[in-house]
């Protein structure tokens, strides 16, 4: 059986070959990531995954996985902050919050169905002032990444705490994403 790792982010693939998944290759999906009217932050992301394990090309021999990670702040959703604006903007609504991060993976097994797993964790940031988010803004960390930050950078020293999964704040959830491996009868090395 075959693993096919439907993303591009490099931390993706790092997390899922540190828990034993060799992908034998890996394809860019290509998805609309709009929020759409009425869409709930959960059942955004589920659906951004979904799409993505879907887009790419699967051969019969092939399981797809794929994740999608977004910040919700109460109904609200940060995704990728679009300049330098954007991105102070969603460091002032993280300050001095808690806020989820969800996490979306999915995986089309050989059968071709498609099984989903998504992890919640609340995150809360200590209050920033402006030279905290300016040295934020210009280290350049936070561009590319869902809601202005990266926890595996500098943006770890303003987290507080954290409840959920380090792993899917990051971009991929191990504990679920190994479960859903398993389910396929992907054997982890
Ligand atoms: C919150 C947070 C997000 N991120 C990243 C994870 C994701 O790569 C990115 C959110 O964008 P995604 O749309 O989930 O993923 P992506 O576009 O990087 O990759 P692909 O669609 O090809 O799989 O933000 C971090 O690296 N650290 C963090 O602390």
């Amino acid at each position: 059986m075959r693993l096919v790792l439907a993303s591009t982010s490099p931390r993706r693939l790092d997390l899922l070959k540190r828990i034993g998944a060799e992908p034998a290759r890996i394809a860019a999906p290509d998805v609309d990531e709009n929020v759409r009217a009425g869409e709930t932050p959960r059942a955004y992301v589920l659906r951004v995954a979904i799409d993505k394990a879907h887009a790419v090309p699967r051969a019969a021999d092939e399981i797809v996985l794929a994740g999608d990670t977004t910040i919700a702040v109460g109904r609200r959703i940060l995704a990728k902050p679009e300049d330098e604006a954007d991105l102070r903007r969603m460091l002032a609504l993280l300050s001095g919050r808690r806020h989820h991060c969800l996490s979306a993976v999915c995986l089309i097994g050989a059968d071709g169905k498609a099984r989903t797993r998504i992890s919640d964790t609340v995150v809360a940031f200590k209050r920033l002032n402006q030279a905290e988010i300016d040295w934020y803004v210009a280290c350049g960390e936070g561009m590319g990444k869902a809601g202005g930050y990266a926890i595996q950078g500098k943006a770890e020293a303003f987290v507080r705490y954290l409840a959920g999964s380090h792993s899917g704040v990051v971009g991929l959830p191990v504990f679920e994403t190994r479960a859903l491996l398993e389910s396929a009868g992907y054997s982890l090395g």
